[in-house]
């Protein structure tokens, strides 16, 4: 079963009151296995975070299906798709949205702290995932203390900590140079790889891409590609640089690895 599986979702805005109607999303299909670590790529206007929040249930789609871990969320009233969002879903954000009255190690154990588990259960996951990210020595530190890439190395273990179905990554390395855009996306290849997490991501960086197992094109709302890591990823980021210069549209500044 996939962990997530959008079927045909078409997302159409405007056109109550006689306005101008304009379709984001056209019959868009995507499935993601589970511990897939799947790139979604596009031009700007090309619909992309219409698709993230239509997964992020913050927005409902016109037509079509989306099930993630078995679950069609926009069937769901408001509280449950309220506790849905908290239980099955990671976010990770371009501005990585930590809170700065907070500490580190406060921000991450957020998502258990609202889901109310023990302190056992919170301390040992802590321990866990900070091992994990190497970010011990500044679990006690605010995030205005921290680098941008040790910020988004938090906001990663913040978003499986609780061990959601599916982290949804706008941007990850938007905000960030090279050397922490890199060291951020072996942060996120390495809980892919050990944790199996199962990882949607869109990013407008080849560089960043290069580190998915898949990267999925999308124009004008609708699927266009879909290109395969094959294990090599300095032929992969090659690959995804034909793919996109076949995509036409603005997709990004110049990056090379
Ligand atoms: N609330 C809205 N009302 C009307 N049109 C919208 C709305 N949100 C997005 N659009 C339009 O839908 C299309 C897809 O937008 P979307 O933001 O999903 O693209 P994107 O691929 O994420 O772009 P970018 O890479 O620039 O962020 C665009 O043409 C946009 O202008």
């Amino acid at each position: 079963m996939s962990v997530l599986r959008a079927e045909n979702i078409t997302k159409i805005y405007g056109g109550k009151k006689g306005g101008i109607m304009f379709k984001a999303l056209d019959k868009f299909t995507l499935k993601i296995e589970k511990g897939e670590f799947v790139g979604v790529m596009g031009p700007s206007g090309s619909g992309k975070t219409t698709l993230l929040n239509i997964m992020a249930t913050i927005d409902s789609p016109s037509s079509g299906e989306l099930f993630i871990n078995g679950t069609n969320p926009t069937k769901l009233n408001e509280k449950d798709t309220a506790l849905f969002r908290r239980k099955e879903l990671g976010f990770i954000f371009q501005d990585f949205n930590l809170l700065d009255s907070l500490s580190v190690k406060e921000n991450i154990i957020l998502p258990l702290v609202l889901s109310k588990q023990k302190v056992k259960e919170i301390e040992s996951r802590l321990d866990e995932m900070s091992t994990l990210l190497n970010i011990k020595d500044i679990l006690n530190k605010k995030p205005y203390e921290i680098s941008g890439g040790q910020q988004q190395r938090a906001a990663c273990a913040r978003a499986l900590i609780h061990n959601p179905s599916v982290i949804l990554a706008d941007e990850p390395t938007g905000n960030l140079d090279s050397k922490a855009s890199q060291d951020v996306m072996e942060t996120l290849t390495n809980l892919n790889q050990k944790k199996n997490a199962t990882i949607m991501m869109v990013t407008h960086d080849p560089f960043s891409a290069s580190f998915c197992d898949r990267i999925v094109m999308i124009k004008d709302g609708r699927y266009f590609l879909e290109i395969v890591n094959g294990g090599n990823r300095q032929a992969f980021f090659k690959e995804i640089m034909d793919a996109l210069s076949l995509l036409g549209g603005r997709t990004t500044n110049n990056f090379s690895l």
